[in-house]
């Protein structure tokens, strides 16, 4: 290109010097700008200054000595030196023109013929045209980079065929194509099956943007893609095209289906979810989804926009949620995941239990933007979870911790003791009876009763103490924090006395007791659990000494323990080796004084322990079921000597049998009987059973209908130890009873216990008017029988007439009384005294009795005298007394106090105090509760006294009649 037109700089190649000097001359003459002509004579000289591409233009020769012109513009045109040339002929030929036009000749002149002005036309132009195809060329060239190098894929096709003209290299790309791949190729070729979409369904609803179309297209490898083909029409040269831009949108629709996918997957999850905006202060909820909804009752639109704690805000705070909480506070600081379960509350304000997991959401530059929290309610797993722990620590029945739970709290109670320097107490309490309870009256009655129990111990504790449920009917009380050993005695006397009231249970007022083990420790032992085996043992001894007791732990127990199981051994042993015998207690007519009838009791001969009484043996027996054996064993023999004893003529002679409820309890049991009496040949009505009052009232059904069927053979039945037990006097109505036998723990102090007395002559108030026999057990007075006869009780039993002795003294002992039948006055007093006034004075001074004898005996009285308070009562216990005069002090009680006793028991006395001593309130409340008739002082005026007295017995006789 010349320098900004100011010179041409023409390359001439020419090998004739004086064409050169012509050509030099038609240039500076035809040229207004000055030419720079280089002359080169060879065409390899030629083409290498083409090469430098220095020059506007070129002339080159034809005829170039060998060489042509034509060759040097050919390879010039090969080597693109886009110098324009023009040939140079010495003569014209149209041939050579079009040839050299053809191979790109710029213009073609013959020498000779060319003037200036022509000649530097062909220059101009050949420069022009050059110029303007440089140009155009170079336009091509950016046109084409930026077709080819754009990075939106662009193919040119033909409007009309579709044909594909040219297709970018991003469209190449795009396609997997190659541009070789592509001949004839249209874009329907491109377009797979039903490639216009408008809205696909796993497009996720997208939409194009105007004037773009939705396509599927199918790549070289044969796999689809998803684009967005935009159509330009264009005109370049004159042609109509068509510029297809194609955008790839195949990961933004699976991105979109993705995120579809995730957006339904929240909404149809069974967990809450909560999406909350990091960025913001109070990091305010954004998003919750339906589950969120239905767990906590609060819809989006109330909890958007609002800080998770409103979950929180239904109730008060556990500590669980409290802590977890902090977790919470913490991870959302650090920006980490947190995994905690807390209680919140629902929209209702109940309660749930979430089982949260919070992560945050981080942008692309790693920024936490978001957090999402995910809630489980897991409120029904935690509930059962925790009854499943709480049913591994409790017992189900009555919610007591059982003994896994015990066993924990006991050293905790231990450590307590220790660290506090307390004591620790141990109770085993084990219910008296319960087991007939629970087998007459069924499991539900019995499963009532453990309750209630359980919620009465539970009641009277203190709450550091824990009571928990043993096996059965038996309960454990801690009691960690004792200052002194002996508090626990106050807790095992309100416990027992808990247990002892009444159970109202389906219209049914039921009553049982406990026994109880106290074991104590300071803490300090490696094995808590001992206590326990401690309180068992002591629980055991208070259950033999008569129930609803306690009794403290001692060393002496453990051996005790031992014994009982080498007891139990022997005994096997003892039933098979006949080391059992049985011992007979005569039972007296109270008039009559003769032998009706013998109780057959038990003896066991150990070989290395001597004789063992029965209560040594019988609960054990009863525990272990051996009393069954025995039991048939002592009927059987009681029946066979029964049956000697009429042989040897004691034909009215009765045998009594005791009977354990566990025997009764068998459904065999009368039959059992029955078969007894048959083989031993003894009459039903010379047996007679004597059965404790708990087996009557707790199996009921069975007990009677045994009782029933032995009754109604003939076979007596007794109630043994009446008014100890739970006496129902209902059931009672219903038994086929033929007597009662009175406990010997009231006749003991019959005539002096005003209790006692009146529980005596209760029972046998009512026993007569049942039409009952009664017997009184334990009579070792000439008193309490004196006083028994006086109250018509049938039968005496007790060491006053004999103790219990082997079979063959009880015949010596027959054949002795059989001779000496005495019959005696009821009252036990001679018939010649029976009917004398009778004086009975009391005072512990001897000279007083003797000075009133004096004064009071010429008036014919009998008169008896004491100066013990207990003689008095063994006096009017053996005689009829009317009239009593009582010192008012004495050292064993009051004069009040013994009359008022004498009151209960022999209510038509007449009963007079003397005293020197006066305690008015004393006496006058005695006077109002008519326990005494007079108040007398000492010194006393001798007439006025005998008239008093003689006053008393006209009283007496009035108040008789
Ligand atoms: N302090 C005192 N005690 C007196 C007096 N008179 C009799 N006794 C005792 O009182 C007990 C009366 O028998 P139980 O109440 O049926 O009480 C019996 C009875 O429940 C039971 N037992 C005895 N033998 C048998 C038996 O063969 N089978 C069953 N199941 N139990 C038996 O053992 C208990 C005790 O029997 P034992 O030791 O023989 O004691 C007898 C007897 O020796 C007295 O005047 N004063």
């Amino acid at each position: 290109m010349p320098d900004n037109q100011t010179r041409l700089r023409i390359l001439l190649i020419e090998d004739d010097e004086d064409d050169v000097l012509i050509t030099r001359e038609l240039l500076e003459e035809g040229s207004s700008l000055p030419v720079d002509l280089d002359w080169i004579d060879t065409a390899d000289a030629g083409l290498a200054a083409l090469r430098e591409r220095r020059h506007d233009v070129a002339l080159v020769d034809y005829r170039l000595g060998p060489e042509s012109g034509i060759d040097v513009i050919r390879q010039a045109q090969k080597e693109a030196i886009n110098t324009p040339m023009i040939l140079l002929t010495g003569q014209g030929d149209q041939e050579l023109d079009l040839r050299a036009v053809e191979i790109g000749a710029a213009d073609y002149l013959v020498k000779g013929l060319v003037d200036a002005p022509s000649l530097i036309r062909s220059v101009r132009y050949a420069i022009d045209r050059s110029m303007a195809i440089d140009s155009l060329a170079q336009s091509e060239a950016r046109y084409r980079l930026l077709f080819d190098s754009n990075p939106v894929p662009m193919l040119l096709t033909e409007p009309e065929t579709g044909v594909i003209l040219s297709m970018n290299d991003a469209a190449l790309t795009l396609y997997g194509a190659d541009r070789r791949d592509f001949g004839r190729l249209a874009l329907s070729d491109l377009q797979g099956a039903g490639s216009a979409l408008t809205s696909e369904p796993g497009t996720g609803g997208m939409i194009t943007q105007p004037g773009a179309a939705l396509e599927v297209h199918r790549r070289f490898d044969g796999s689809d893609i998803y684009v967005e083909t935009r159509s330009q029409g264009m005109v370049v040269e004159r042609r109509r095209i068509n510029l297809v831009m194609v955008v790839d949108i195949t990961e933004r629709i699976e991105n979109s289906r993705e995120l579809r996918l995730m957006k339904q997957g929240i909404e149809s999850s069974y967990n809450g979810i909560i999406i909350a905006n990091a960025r913001e202060p109070d990091v305010p909820i954004v998003y919750v989804n339906p589950a969120f909804e239905r767990i906590t009752g609060f819809t989006a639109a109330e909890s958007v926009g609002r800080n998770c704690r409103f979950l929180q805000e239904g109730g008060p705070m556990d500590p669980g949620t409290r802590s977890a909480l902090e977790e919470v506070r913490r991870g959302l600081a650090e920006n980490s995941d947190v995994s905690v379960v807390l209680r919140n509350f629902r929209k209702d304000g109940t309660p749930f239990w979430n089982d949260l997991f919070i992560a945050p959401i981080r942008d692309d530059s790693g920024e936490v933007t978001h957090f999402i929290g995910v809630q489980n309610d897991i409120s029904e797993k935690k509930s059962v979870e925790s009854e499943l722990a709480y049913n591994v620590s409790h017992d189900v029945l009555t919610g007591l911790p059982n003994r896994t739970l015990l066993e924990d709290r006991l050293s905790q109670g231990c450590q307590m003791a220790r660290r506090y320097g307390r004591k620790v107490g141990v109770l085993f309490l084990d219910l008296d009876g319960f087991k007939p309870i629970n087998d007459s009256l069924g499991h539900r009655v019995g499963d009532q009763i453990l309750i209630e129990v359980a919620n009465r111990l539970k009641a009277r504790v203190r709450s550091g103490d824990t009571v928990a449920r043993g096996s059965g009917d038996e309960f454990v009380v801690v009691l960690p924090d004792l200052a002194h050993g002996d508090d626990i005695i106050k807790v095992v006397e309100l416990l027992l006395h808990a247990v002892a009231q009444p159970y109202e249970v389906d219209g049914r007022s039921l009553r049982l007791t406990a026994s109880a083990g106290i074991a104590l420790d300071d803490g300090t032992r490696e094995h808590p659990m001992e206590l326990v085996q401690q309180a068992d043992l002591a629980m055991y001894r208070a259950k033999q000494q008569g129930r609803n007791t306690y009794q403290w732990y001692a060393s002496d127990l453990n051996d005790e323990a031992n014994e009982r199981v080498e007891l139990r051994n022997d005994l096997q042993k003892a039933l098979e080796n006949g080391q059992l015998v049985l011992f007979y207690q005569p039972l007296i007519d109270s008039r009559t004084g003769r032998v009706r009838g013998s109780e057959a009791l038990i003896r066991w001969y150990h070989p290395s322990r001597g004789l063992i009484p029965p209560n040594a043996f019988i609960p054990l027996a009863e525990d272990t079921g051996q009393i069954i054996e025995l039991g048939t064993w002592v009927l059987y023999q009681a029946c066979r000597d029964a049956v000697r004893l009429q042989g040897l003529g004691y034909r009215e002679h009765r045998i009594s049998v005791n009977v354990s409820p566990m025997q009764l309890r068998q459904g065999n049991f009368s039959q059992k009987v029955t078969d007894t009496l048959r083989q031993t040949g003894l009459a039903p009505e010379l047996l007679e059973l004597e059965i404790v009052e708990s087996a009557i009232l707790y199996d009921t059904e069975q007990v009677i209908e045994h009782l029933r069927q032995l009754r109604a053979l003939g076979v007596g039945i007794a109630i043994d130890d009446f008014g100890t037990g739970f006496s129902s006097l209902s059931y009672l109505k219903l038994m086929p009873v033929t007597k009662i036998k009175i406990d010997r723990a009231f006749i003991k102090d019959v005539i002096s216990n005003r209790s006692d007395a009146a529980i005596t002559q209760g029972i046998l108030s009512m026993a007569h008017h049942l039409a009952l026999e009664v017997v009184a057990e334990g009579v070792e007075t000439e008193a309490h029988a004196a006083f028994l006869r006086k109250n018509n009780c049938e039968m005496l039993q007790g060491y006053l007439f004999a103790r219990p002795m082997p079979f063959a003294e009880l015949l010596d002992y027959l054949g002795q009384r059989s001779t000496s039948p005495s019959p005696e006055s009821p009252d036990g007093a001679s018939p010649a005294t029976a009917s004398q006034p009778t004086l009975l004075l009391l005072d512990d001074e001897a000279n007083i009795l003797r000075a009133l004898i004096r004064v009071l005996r010429r008036d014919g009285y009998r008169i008896l005298s004491t100066t013990s308070v207990q003689e008095a009562f063994e006096l009017l216990a053996g005689n009829n007394v009317q009239v009593i005069i009582s010192d008012q002090r004495m050292p064993e009680m009051s004069g009040t106090e013994f009359l008022s006793q004498v009151k209960n028991i022999y209510p038509h006395t007449v009963r007079i105090v003397l005293s020197g001593y006066t305690d008015l309130k004393s006496v006058t409340d005695a006077i109002n509760e008519g326990a005494i008739y007079k108040f007398l002082t000492k010194p006393w005026d001798d007439q006025q006294i005998r008239n008093h007295i003689r006053q008393a017995f006209v009283y007496h006789g009035a108040s008789a009649d």
